[in-house]
């Protein structure tokens, strides 16, 4: 059993816990307001939009344990989109990451960009769950779904006005993004089945997302230097935790991210 196989174990008990019927869900999502626009936020069909960065509510991690004490995480939002960021990632699984959907909604109810959902996506009820609480984007995670429900479940999350990220760790996954059509994937250099990060992986794989396709670097940005680099190996977002989270100033450290990382970028060709 990997541990991403252990962490969807709990995330399908908790879901059970929790189930509302279809029709209350679906109520809930119909009732909340639009989704917002996370394709262009994150600089979709604008040529030199610069580096744009997802910034994460990230409480504990299941490699680190507890990363930060965050007390009020729509204040840490605030001071995120203060610093630029384009969306703000907000972790919802209970066990190894100790968010919730109340850390989604406190955010929702005091930030305007656009909001994804950070969870491990298994089951479409969920999808509904992330629109009720005024989620924008989901996560779908290549490695956790078969061909069959990648395009499901990223059908369903289309119908409902949002976006999906689509997340790879490796080139056949990439191919299955390609696939579906993604148009937001994302290059996880930390191995969901082992936890191992290899930054290397990102610019290994860069060059295989389809170019009419949002690239984002997510995880193991550590500091500007990292920024830069996945900037440089074609990245068009980051996607940012731990860094975020621990900083004393996550203003400025955003910003820093956003400045070089948009100088490092390769000047466009054609
Ligand atoms: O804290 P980091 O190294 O900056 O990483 C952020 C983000 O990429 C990471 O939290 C993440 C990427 N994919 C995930 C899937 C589920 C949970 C978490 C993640």
């Amino acid at each position: 059993m990997t541990v991403l196989d252990d962490i969807i174990a709990g995330v399908r008990e908790d879901l059970e816990a929790r189930r509302l019927s279809q029709a209350e869900i679906e109520d809930a999502a119909r009732a909340a307001a639009p989704a917002r626009d996370a394709w262009a936020a994150l600089g979709g069909g604008q040529p030199d939009a610069g580096l744009k960065v997802i910034a994460e509510i990230k409480r504990s991690s299941p490699s680190k344990g507890e990363l930060a004490g965050i007390v009020d995480p729509a204040a840490l939002a605030e001071q995120y989109v203060s610093g630029g960021a384009s969306v703000i990632s907000v972790l919802t699984e209970q066990r190894r990451f100790k968010g919730s959907l109340a850390d989604l909604d406190a955010v929702r109810a005091r930030v305007d960009v656009p909001l994804l959902r950070k969870d491990f996506t298994v089951d479409e009820y969920q999808i509904w769950e992330a629109r009720a609480h005024g989620a924008d984007l989901i996560l779908l995670i290549a490695a956790a779904l078969d061909d069959a429900q990648l395009k499901d479940f990223s059908d369903l999350t289309h119908e409902l006005g949002m976006n999906v990220l689509l997340e790879t760790h490796t080139l056949e996954e990439i191919e299955r993004a390609a696939a579906v059509e993604a148009r937001i994937i994302g290059v996880n250099v930390r191995n969901l089945k082992t936890l191992d990060v290899d930054r290397g992986v990102f610019g290994g794989l860069a060059s295989a997302i389809p170019a009419g396709a949002i690239a984002v670097a997510e995880s193991g940005v550590r500091g500007v230097e990292d920024a830069v680099h996945y900037a440089s190996q074609g990245a068009q977002a980051l996607l940012v935790g731990e860094a975020l989270v621990t900083t004393e100033d996550p203003r400025r450290l955003l910003q820093d991210f956003r400045e070089a990382g948009t100088r490092a970028m390769p000047a466009r060709r054609g």
